[in-house]
Parts: structure tokens; C-alpha cells; sequence
């Protein structure tokens, strides 16, 4: 009911100054509209944030042991990585893709990358994320219970080029909704962060006489803002479409004996190398929680428009819903400040 009828209407009720006894009297046996109390959703959402919560309290753990390993990778302190800030920040960004009549008109995520150390991306069984490997776009396949790790743009800065950060996409579906939960390592943006003051540039001990450094150290501020202002081409690089079943298989149980720690450690480099990504199996987090999220995301999108336009914005929030991060510009994200 519009407010404006509703008041009409408790107007009309007061004028027969009968009261509520009144309307118990004449012998209503429900409710009127008028005093409808409106129902409480947010508690639905906060519902929903709790799981987000849950989840993202156990990616930050698991994205711990991650940069532990990465940083063992270059034969660094373990610490070495979340001692820059590596993990001062997880954000995460929930997705729900339609399905999709028209695949050949648009795409579901237009080709980037991730704009931050790692990410952590939880896709459902549908699948239809792409890497880009070689100028072939490749099919990431859904492996039950399984987490995909990309290498984002500013490992591959202070890894100089060590490590690569790898273009993904995901196109449009006849079959859907898809729903994909990505959440970012990055540090704080902001003056509170830690490490406001320091600037990201190639390791000083991964250079040597023959590898100079091919980036200038930047701050977190000018390396965001340097890679969103290349706009996005949309030249087809595509040259073929197919599927590499390509996954790291780790048991973190295994990462108490050195040995088995080593041979992880360099799986998790060769793949962090060649393809900017790998998936993981066993990675600490229960097939419950990673089900509870998805399951809790599609609901989130799922509810009434009314409810979701409450957190629609494009302002900085703790947390808000809107529609692409990128819709007025076509990013792609590059690593501009490089120097050769
Ligand atoms: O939905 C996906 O699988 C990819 C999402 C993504 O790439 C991102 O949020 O950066
Ligand atoms: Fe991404």
C-alpha cells in the first residue's frame, strides 16, 4: 500500500474515534492493512553478511598460508609478504550471472585482472570462467570444492615479472544464474592502513645483475588509479577455445613435513609462473561453508528489489550491491607503471 493511502485511510479510522476496541466490536477478524507492520528484511541481509563473514574469516586464513608459501617461493621469510601488507585488506565482491539468451551480444565479466596480490575466487558447479593463457582463452573447469587462486597485478609488480598476473574473463550463459564469490588480498587504500606510507615495487632481493627492476616502486593509491585509466581493447586475441584440466592438489595436513611443504611450494610457484593461477582441493575450508556462502549469495540477489535498493550505491560502503563496478568504463586493468 503507497503511503499516501495509508495515511488516508488511518485518517478515516481516527475521524471515527471508535479506537481498535472499535473495529473488535464491528467484528473484524483480521488485521487491517493500515496495521501492517512493515516486514523486518535487513535481518535476512544481516543474515546473509554473517555467512559472508564466516567465509571471508576463513579465505583470510587460508590467504595467509598462501602468501606464506608464495613468499617461500622466492626463498624469503614466510612472513616476508604479509609483512609488506600483502593481507592488510580482504574485500570481496559477490556476482550472480543471469542466464543469458543473447551470449553473443554481451559478456558476463569483460577480460581484467585482478587489481591486487591474490585473489580467491569460489565458483558454483556451472562454471564459465576463462584464463587467458598463450592468446587462448581457456576454460577454468567447477571442481567441486575446489578454490581458484589468481595472481593479481601487484604480485607480478613486486615479483618483477616473476610471477605472472592473468587475464580472466567469463562470458555470457544460456545456462544460469551463475553465482561467483572473488575476494581480494591487497593492502588499505586509506591513511589508517599500516602501510599507507610504502610504496610497491619490484623485491629488492629477487633482483639481480641481470634482472633490473622493470617497474618504479608506486604507492597502492597510483597504482590503482594508473591501472583503471587504459581502456580496453577489444581485439579479439582469441585464437582457440579449449579446456586445460589444470589444478594444484594440496592437503594443508601435508604442510607440517618439509618435504611434502617443498613440493607444494613449487607447484604453487610453477603454476604462479606459467599461468597466473591454479585451483585448490583441500584447502582447509568446509564444502558446508563454501555451499552455505553460494547459497547465501544467490539469496541475497534473489530477494526483492525493495529490500536490495536499501544498499544500491556507488559510494565507498563496508558493504553495498550495485550492478558492474566498471559500467560507464571498460577497463583493462594493465601494469602502466612499468619502465622498459
Ligand atoms: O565471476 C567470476 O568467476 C570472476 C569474477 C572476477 O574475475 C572478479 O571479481 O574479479
Ligand atoms: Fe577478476
Amino acid at each position: 500500500m503507497e503511503d499516501s493511502e495509508r495515511v488516508k485511510i488511518l485518517k478515516a479510522f481516527d475521524e471515527t474515534k471508535f479506537g481498535v476496541k472499535g473495529l473488535v466490536d464491528a467484528g473484524i477478524t483480521k488485521i487491517p492493512h493500515m496495521f501492517y507492520h512493515p516486514p523486518d528484511h535487513t535481518k535476512k541481509i544481516y543474515s546473509q553478511l554473517n555467512i559472508l563473514v564466516e567465509y571471508m574469516n576463513q579465505v583470510m586464513k587460508l590467504g595467509t598460508i598462501l602468501l606464506e608459501l608464495l613468499s617461500e617461493a622466492f626463498g624469503l621469510n614466510p612472513s616476508y609478504l604479509i609483512d609488506i601488507g600483502c593481507s592488510e585488506r580482504l574485500s570481496a565482491f559477490a556476482h550472480y550471472y543471469p542466464a543469458c539468451s543473447e551470449t553473443e551480444l554481451t559478456l558476463g565479466t569483460i577480460k581484467h585482472a585482478d587489481v591486487n596480490f591474490i585473489s580467491v575466487l569460489l565458483q558454483d558447479h556451472i562454471g564459465g570462467l576463462q584464463v587467458l593463457h598463450k592468446d587462448m582463452w581457456i576454460d577454468v573447469p567447477p571442481l567441486s570444492a575446489a578454490l581458484i587462486v589468481n595472481i593479481g597485478d601487484l604480485l607480478q609488480q613486486i615479483t618483477n615479472d616473476e610471477l605472472k598476473s592473468v587475464h580472466h574473463r567469463v562470458p555470457s550463459n544460456l545456462v544460469g544464474p551463475r553465482v561467483s564469490i572473488a575476494s581480494f588480498f591487497g593492502t588499505l587504500t586509506t591513511r589508517t592502513s599500516r602501510f599507507s606510507c610504502n610504496t610497491f615495487g619490484p623485491i629488492e632481493e629477487l633482483l639481480c645483475v641481470d634482472d633490473s627492476a622493470r617497474y618504479k616502486e608506486t604507492s597502492i593509491q597510483e597504482f590503482i588509479v594508473s591501472c583503471i585509466t587504459s581502456i580496453n581493447s577489444t581485439s579479439p586475441r582469441i585464437l582457440l577455445l579449449k579446456t586445460l584440466q589444470f589444478k594444484v592438489v594440496f592437503s594443508f595436513h601435508i604442510l607440517e613435513d618439509p618435504c611434502a611443504r617443498k613440493r607444494v611450494v613449487e607447484s604453487v610457484r610453477d603454476a604462479s609462473e606459467t599461468f597466473g593461477f591454479f585451483q585448490i582441493v583441500n584447502h582447509g575450508i568446509p564444502l558446508s561453508t563454501l555451499e552455505k556462502i553460494k547459497d547465501g549469495v544467490k539469496s541475497f540477489f534473489e530477494q526483492d528489489s525493495e529490500v536490495k535498493k536499501k544498499f544500491y550505491t556507488r559510494e565507498h560502503r563496508p558493504f553495498l550491491y550495485n550492478s558492474n563496478f566498471n559500467l560507464y568504463v571498460f577497463i583493462e586493468p594493465v601494469s602502466p607503471t612499468r619502465v622498459n
